[in-house]
């Protein structure tokens, strides 16, 4: 029985998250907390999909999602796929016996996984029979990509299947894409975030798919070579939030209060820009005085976070406490 094992990394936002949303650019590197995916062909003529973190587990009948949403599917090609219409949204909704203007990210997870399949297998004479159970190192809704992750996961796991992406193996248990296969991932994994997301900036799934450390505006990046090795302290807080949700939140603000706002994330920016100078000169000179600088500007960026109606009292709460031990913090987990 053939089987893919694809595993993504969640990231962390340094300086820009929220901004970016709004094509200011951002500083993020991925993190060694991974997302692991295990794709099964089988021969039930099925779609199952097996969520055990977030307590979900769904199958759907080939014939019945043909049925329902071929209709609907825009193919041009696999190297551009095309983002999901309201239709398509809602007949796969009514699929899943899932509220049409349900918002709840759990259930848009599915979503998200039966339109990528969609896109991917359905115009195919004999599309796959697959059981697919995705597992997470990274915590849910705590700011670390987690949803980034599970859809450049999926994505690449059923490229793969599909023969359109080909990964090469680097070790025995190790396999990688080429550049223009990882291009391909990334184009895929960001319909998945429109889904669970809303209106997403595409850094978290850019930072899934090439890993590293990049700076990311407008859905240019540039991957930062030469960086020092910072060693960087995750509180979660545990309290979860949704993404979409404080997107949303930022948004209804900012079309209050443009004249307001707009300066606010033009000064996002300029910490997001201090940030990798000082970055790029603490690693050409060493010099500590760098160090006092990079705290000053996540206080910065905490506070106009705060402004942005980002923020939660818990975070505040454990960067008061981080600070009496001399250490800077903004949030990069937060909650609704
Ligand atoms: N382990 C998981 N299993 C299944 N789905 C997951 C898992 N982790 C994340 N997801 C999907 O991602 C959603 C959470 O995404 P959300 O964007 O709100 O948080 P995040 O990606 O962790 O944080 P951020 O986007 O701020 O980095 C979940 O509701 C689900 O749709
Ligand atoms: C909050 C945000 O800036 C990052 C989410 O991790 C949203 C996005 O860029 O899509
Ligand atoms: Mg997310």
């Amino acid at each position: 029985m053939k089987e893919i094992k694809v595993s993504a990394p969640g990231k962390i936002i340094l300086h820009g998250e929220h901004a970016v949303v709004y094509g200011k650019a951002a500083i993020a590197g991925s993190l060694d907390l991974r997302f692991h995916l295990n794709l099964t062909c089988t021969n039930d003529f099925k779609v199952a999909l097996a969520l055990p973190d977030i307590g979900i587990s769904k199958t759907v009948e080939l014939a019945a999602l043909q049925s329902k949403i071929k209709k609907f599917i825009n193919f041009e090609s696999f190297r551009n796929p095309v983002a999901a219409t309201e239709d398509v949204i809602a007949a796969l909704k009514e699929l899943l016996h899932v509220e049409p203007d349900c918002t709840d990210t759990k259930q848009l997870a599915v979503v998200a996984f039966l339109y990528i399949y969609a896109i991917i297998f359905i115009n195919k004479s004999e599309p796959p029979s697959i059981s697919v159970e995705m597992k997470s190192e990274i915590p849910v809704g705590a700011g670390l990509g987690s949803s980034a992750a599970f859809s450049v996961s999926l994505s690449s796991a059923l490229l793969q299947l599909a023969g359109v992406t080909f990964s090469e193996k680097v070790s025995d248990d190790l396999s990688t894409w080429s550049s223009t296969d990882l291009d391909i991932i990334n184009k895929y994994a960001f319909l998945g975030e429109k889904m669970i997301h809303g209106q997403p900036s595409g850094i978290d799934n850019s930072i899934s798919t090439y890993g590293g450390a990049l700076r990311f505006q407008k859905g240019e990046m540039t991957h930062l070579g030469s960086i020092p090795t910072l060693s960087v302290m995750l509180v979660n807080t545990q309290v979860p939030r949704s993404t979409k949700t404080l997107i949303s939140i930022l948004r209804k603000l900012y079309n209050s209060y443009t004249e307001i706002f707009e300066p606010v994330l033009s000064s996002v920016e300029a910490i997001t820009e201090k940030a990798e100078l000082t970055l790029r000169r603490l690693q050409e000179t060493g010099e500590s005085n760098h160090y006092k600088t990079l705290g000053e500007l996540m206080d910065m960026n905490h506070q106009l976070l705060n402004l942005m109606g980002v923020g939660h009292p818990s975070l505040d709460q454990v960067i008061a406490e981080a600070k009496k031990c001399g250490f800077h913090a903004h949030r990069f987990e937060r909650s609704s």
